[in-house]
């Protein structure tokens, strides 16, 4: 038996969930390394003066490290096309121009707003339905119809689509929930932007379910983590929640890229599994790893911003890329010693970073997860031109290429 937040679990991964056979990860792995081991060689067998201009890597090489989008890129199933451009730009407007509301924080499943209403609803009805009939009054029948919310503020009780992010203790939840919450373009010049979620190293901070209403239209639930740290009453109000949340439309499970899965995780993914709620994954704290994989000379260099000779440059190159290639492997290998690309269920694989370093200058991955979290709540709209304005995009970008270059041809 395992403890999960306090909440024992005997379940484990059984076979019969499995397996849908997924060659797309495989298939984008080998395909990258052979184009990545080709690329590299041709690099290192040219001399500096055959290398073509375009060719030459960029003086500082960070910019040449894999990105967290990179990365859920790279790890998209074929299955699920990735959200076009105009779907991403849509969903950032609304996040970015939606009022941000902390609902209600509990502790107790019974507490959740339209749960204690619905049971105090209940308690009334009943109570007035063994008033002998002759006793009955005015009174009662008031009693009986009253919109009364026994003092929830009644916007609490508007029904709204729901999504629940979990994860072990520390994992970064809270961290996401700022991610997704503030708005980035405008705290761009902002020195310190308005967090919404209250982070800390300690693991086992949050101890409460936190009700985030996103602009009257979704609400996102940060949750105590479960297992180091996790409490017992903590892993009763989610595993409520998740069983009878009436709301709810995905759960996110948070996996610390650093320690990979662990066993907590893969209980609670065969729990959710077992309740038929939809799931999927999201790395957090990429930014670790891409930082960890680097080689040790460009990490610390300080000048490694200021390459200037070009042999030094398609050095960097070559040792990043050889980095990226690593870091790729890293995940492939932790999404399969986990089979979740063997479940039929198929979560999608997001990579998220809540910090910066040298290598990744800015949250990334937030973007997509947002769009998620909206197309989860039935609040995109299928953008059935895709597929044509994906091609429309690709013929006006060719069309621009050709007026640049005859407006050059024209020049000389
Ligand atoms: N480098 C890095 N650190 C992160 C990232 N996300 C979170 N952290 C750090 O990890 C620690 C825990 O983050 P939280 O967001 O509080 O984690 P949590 O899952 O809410 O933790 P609990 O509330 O204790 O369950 C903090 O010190 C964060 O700064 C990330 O993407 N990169
Ligand atoms: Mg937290």
């Amino acid at each position: 038996m395992k403890l999960i937040g306090g909440v024992r679990l005997t379940i484990k991964l059984s076979n019969s969930l499995i397996f849908k056979r997924s060659a797309s990860v495989d298939y984008l792995v080998s395909s990258l390394n052979r184009t990545e081991e080709n690329k590299e060689h041709k690099l290192s067998s040219q001399t500096t003066n055959e290398i073509k201009p375009s060719e030459i890597p960029p003086k500082d090489s960070t910019k040449l490290a894999i990105s967290p989008n990179q990365l859920t890129d790279h790890f998209r199933y074929k299955e699920y096309p990735k959200p076009t451009r105009r779907q991403i730009s849509e969903t950032q407007a609304l996040f970015n121009n939606a009022s941000f509301k902390l609902e209600w924080t509990l502790d107790k499943y019974e507490e959740i707003p339209y749960i204690k209403y619905k049971r105090l609803k209940e308690e009334k009805t009943e109570k007035l339905s063994k008033v002998e009939p002759y006793r009955k009054t005015e009174y009662h029948l008031t009693q009986l119809n009253s919109k009364k919310t026994f003092g929830i503020p009644p916007e609490h009780l508007k029904p709204l689509p729901e999504v629940l992010l979990l994860g072990h203790t520390n994992v970064g939840k809270s961290s996401l929930i700022n991610s997704l919450l503030v708005n980035r373009e405008e705290n761009k010049s902002a020195k310190l932007a308005t967090e919404h979620a209250f982070v800390s190293k300690r693991a086992g901070y949050t101890k409460t379910l936190n009700c985030f209403n996103i602009g009257n239209k979704l609400r996102i639930m940060d949750s105590p983590g479960y297992g180091e740290f996790g409490e017992l009453s903590q892993g009763e109000v989610i595993t409520d929640y998740i069983t009878q949340g009436q709301s709810l439309r995905r759960v996110f499970i948070l996996i610390d890229s650093v320690k990979g899965f662990q066993e907590e995780d893969l209980h609670i993914i065969d729990f959710i599994i077992n309740e038929g709620v939809s799931f999927d994954l999201i790395f957090t704290k990429v930014d670790q790893i891409i930082q960890k994989f680097m080689p040790a000379k460009i990490i610390s260099s300080k000048h490694a911003i200021k390459v200037k000779s070009i042999e030094d440059r398609v050095k960097n190159a070559t040792l990043i890329k050889h980095s990226n290639k690593k870091i790729i492997d890293y995940f492939s290998s932790m999404i399969e010693e986990s089979n979740m690309s063997n479940l039929v269920t198929l979560p999608k694989l997001f990579f998220h970073n809540a910090q910066t370093n040298k290598f990744v200058s800015a949250r990334q991955g937030y973007k997509e997860i947002r769009f998620e979290i909206l197309q989860s709540c039935g609040l995109v709209k299928e953008d059935i031109k895709s597929n044509s304005a994906v091609i429309n995009e690709e013929a006006m970008m060719k069309q621009n290429a050709l007026r640049r270059k005859t407006k050059v041809q024209r020049l000389v």
